[in-house]
């Protein structure tokens, strides 16, 4: 988040902004300056001079009512706009990444940004508004009497250099409430994710215990940096009060010297008031700033994009001396294998050989202990060209989102509609349809789970099918499947061509012998040495 980033968001907003607070302080301080009128006609004792300055003087301040609300509203609207950019940068980054945790994505959409809002951009504004009518008042003050400017020099110099005294306490805690508020997040999906097997087996204390342990440091974090911001608002205020008691006992010894009128000595007071209190807001805005320094370059760093070249080849990979270590010391020694561009790939093996583990290493989700993995599309000289590729993934749990089935296929992507009725046949989920008098409309009910294993199965598999995916990783994507079924969908998956051949590694138990025999290769793994944990 940048200044330069907020104003070229929208560029005719941003001068309709700026231009409506220019008008704002200049009526501000008109509305200030023109009651000097109505005190000199009160020590004048003219009283029509006086109503006619104080109706003056009321419509000037009404303007300036009505002006404010008006800026602010086009101001949050620019801000809005901003933080909508940021947030799909975000998402962007995210997407791509695959590899990061809910709560810290979750943390980063919402409360991040709600603090960009409140203690950058804001403050922001405040500043300009707040110069604008500082430089008016002191142009009006400069006139009076040049020793009031010099009172008010002074003064500022020492209301400007408080707000230094705690700074850096703020950015700390700052800091701190949102490690503490991602801490939280994480306890929570992590505990509540498993919140039916805690219910079964009476585990409440505990879910409670962790709750209570994460929201109290959280709670802790944010007092104190509640209490850090009160010490702030005391430390300034005072500076503040000082500040403008000082301006009325000048322009008081000045106006018995009479070097400046009644009216003026009324409306010195005002400015010092206008001038102190503008100074207050832009030192209180700058500590803001300043304290979402660290968030702003973590949230440049986020904005820039994982952006993944996707080649529509099919692509092949090669394992070679590949080894999985755990930190409990587990250790997974792989055979080397080459999947070429294309093929259809079964991995087998007995419970805990190691085939998710593979999984994680061939999504970059874990490191290799040992080894490379190289994935290519292209040959030069018969040898293999490694090229970065986004694995497409197919987990034993399909993940559906709470859309309509066809959405669910298309993952929102209408340029990819007239395909779904042809995945939809090949993945045999049109007898299902059938039953549905939505159809393809039919609303996934993640609630009431209106799709049984089987269906959601198929669904994530004709999204697979749709979207073309270089290289797919299956995980038991049929095992909730019928067997007829199950043989009429490898038969699709197997032998579909697509428009951009596609590579997959599938895990499966119990295929028979000529479902297994459909496939290109077969990877068995077997043998798994442990190394246990001291
Ligand atoms: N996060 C982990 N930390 C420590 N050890 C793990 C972890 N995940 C898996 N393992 C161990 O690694 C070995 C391989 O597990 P993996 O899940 O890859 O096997 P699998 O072949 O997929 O098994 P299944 O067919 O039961 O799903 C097992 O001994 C398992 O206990």
């Amino acid at each position: 988040m940048s200044i330069k980033g907020l104003l070229k968001t929208n560029i005719p907003q941003t001068i309709l902004v700026l231009f409506l607070y220019l008008i704002y302080a200049i009526a501000g301080t008109l509305g200030t300056y023109l009651f000097k009128y109505s005190l000199n006609a009160i020590t004048a004792k003219n009283l029509n001079s006086f109503i006619f300055w104080e109706i003056i003087t009321m419509v000037t301040e009404l303007a300036t009512a009505l002006l404010l609300p008006l800026a602010t509203v086009a101001f949050t609207r620019q801000i809005q706009d901003y933080l909508h950019q940021i947030r799909k940068d975000i998402m962007h980054h995210y997407y791509n990444g695959d590899d990061e945790k809910i709560s810290t994505m979750q943390n980063d959409l919402t409360n991040n940004l709600k603090i960009l809002s409140t203690d950058f951009a804001t403050p922001l504004i405040t500043i300009f508004s707040g110069l604008l009518s500082i430089t008016f008042s002191i142009g009006i003050l400069f006139r009076m009497s040049w020793i009031l400017i010099l009172t008010t020099a002074v003064l500022a110099v020492i209301t400007l250099s408080l707000p230094k005294l705690l700074e850096k306490k703020m950015s700390q805690a700052n800091a701190t409430v949102n490690q503490k508020n991602e801490r939280l997040l994480n306890t929570i999906a992590h505990w509540l994710g498993g919140l039916q097997e805690l219910r079964r087996y009476n585990a409440f204390a505990r879910l409670n215990k962790k709750l209570k342990e994460a929201s109290g440091e959280y709670v802790e974090s944010n007092k104190k940096n509640m209490l850090y911001r009160s010490w702030s608002e005391i430390i300034n205020g005072l500076g503040n009060s000082v500040a403008q008691l000082g301006m009325v006992l000048i322009s008081g010894i000045l106006f018995f010297n009479h070097t400046i009128s009644f009216g003026d000595f009324g409306v010195a007071a005002s400015f010092a008031f206008i001038i102190f209190e503008g100074i207050w807001n832009i030192t209180d805005s700058l500590t803001r700033i300043k304290s979402t320094k660290i968030l702003r370059e973590e949230t440049t760093k986020l904005r820039q994009a994982r952006t993944l070249e996707i080649p529509t080849s099919a692509f092949g990979v090669i394992a070679t001396n590949l080894v999985a270590k755990y930190d409990n010391g587990e250790t997974i020694t792989y055979p080397d294998f080459t999947i070429k561009p294309g093929q259809k790939v079964l991995l087998t093996g007995d419970s805990g050989t190691g085939k998710s583990t593979l999984f994680k290493l061939l999504l970059n989700k874990l490191t290799p202990a040992n080894g490379q993995i190289i994935y290519f599309y292209l040959y030069k000289n018969g040898n293999p060209i490694k090229s970065p590729v986004q694995v497409g993934n197919l987990p034993q749990d399909p993940i559906v989102f709470p859309a309509s089935i066809k959405d669910n296929i298309t993952m929102f992507d209408s340029k990819i509609q007239e395909n779904v009725q042809t995945a939809v046949n090949k993945v045999q989920l049109t007898n299902d349809l059938a039953k549905m008098p939505a159809g393809l409309e039919t609303q996934v009910d993640l609630k009431n789970e209106n799709l049984s294993g089987g269906q959601r199965q198929k669904v994530v598999l004709a999204r697979s099918l749709i979207h073309d995916q270089p290289f797919v990783l299956m995980d038991e994507v049929t095992s909730a499947i019928d067997q007829t079924a199950t043989e009429k969908i490898l038969d699709n998956l197997l032998k579909t061509k697509l428009k951009t051949k596609q590579t997959i590694l599938m895990i499966a138990h119990n295929f028979t012998p000529e479902m297994r025999a459909k496939f290109d290769q077969e990877i068995k793994l077997t043998a798994v040495r442990k190394e246990a944990a001291e």
